[in-house]
């Protein structure tokens, strides 16, 4: 579970977090949206201990990643916008080394290796070194170092991006099955069918602020209206939360 009270977070005079409270339960899939700016990626950041908040707290299980950031990062999986590749690594090396940075090793790391190439489609990719690959092979290489130690949290920004079609269904097969084995997950996403196809909850935070919290019934109950896209545009309060 991973819960956020009151956290702020200033860069210089810019306000990226101004206030933002949430529960994300286990065996959910969360959706983090908001308008670009709105601070989701600072959000991430901070909950996984890259940066110290100004103000509020955070727990992961119970654990404040300022206090015991080694116990956090053993349980949290982070998708970031920068994927960190080695592009001299083939992929099955660049995984085996991340694998053995948490503590994998042998026969164990190696199945656990065949195990998330099969579950993201990326075979074809597995002894190729990373140098030259396409947007949608550079994101799967950076998700499977991301699931490859099962951590029980996953936090992923925008992990759809630059994916084909059938990189995407693996992708929400893969996130299903951590949702039934249950884990926590929150998904900063701008795509509304992956919410309303695959979310559980969503949190709607705008300016650094949490705006609303609920499932995309509940949203939509919430504004009175029947659509989504529409139901958050209505609690963003612009026009601009529309990206696509
Ligand atoms: N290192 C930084 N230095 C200065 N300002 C920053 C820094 N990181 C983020 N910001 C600012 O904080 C605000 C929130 O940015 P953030 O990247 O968290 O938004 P976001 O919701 O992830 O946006 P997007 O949907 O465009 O990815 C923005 O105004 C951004 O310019």
């Amino acid at each position: 579970m991973i819960e956020a009270k009151e956290v702020r977070k200033h860069f210089g005079a810019v306000q990226a977090l101004g206030g933002v409270s949430f529960t994300a339960r286990d065996g959910h899939i969360t959706a983090l949206l908001g308008p670009n700016g709105a601070g989701k990626t600072t959000l991430l950041r901070t909950l996984v201990g890259l940066l110290k908040p100004d103000h509020g707290s955070i727990a992961i299980d119970g654990v404040d990643p300022l206090k015991d950031p080694m116990a956090v990062r053993a349980n949290i999986g982070f998708l970031t916008d920068q994927f960190g590749l080695y592009e001299r690594l083939s992929t099955c090396e660049y995984l085996s080394y991340f694998g053995e940075l948490n503590g994998m090793q042998g026969a164990a790391l190696r199945d656990r290796i065949d195990e998330v190439s099969q579950l993201l489609s990326m075979d074809d990719i597995l002894h190729r070194r990373s140098k030259g690959f396409s947007q949608g092979q550079r994101i799967k290489v950076a998700l499977a170092r991301t699931l490859l130690h099962r951590p029980r949290n996953l936090l992923l920004d925008e992990p759809s991006r630059g994916l084909d079609v059938m990189s995407t269904r693996a992708l929400r097969n893969a996130l299903s099955a951590l949702r039934r084995e249950g884990c926590c997950v929150i998904m900063a996403t701008h795509v509304m069918q992956e919410v309303t196809h695959l979310c559980d909850d969503v949190i709607v935070i705008a300016k650094g602020h949490t705006v609303a919290q609920g499932s995309p019934q509940e949203l939509c109950r919430r504004t009175g209206i029947a659509n989504l896209e529409d139901a958050f545009v209505s609690l963003v309060g612009t026009e601009e939360g529309i990206s696509a």
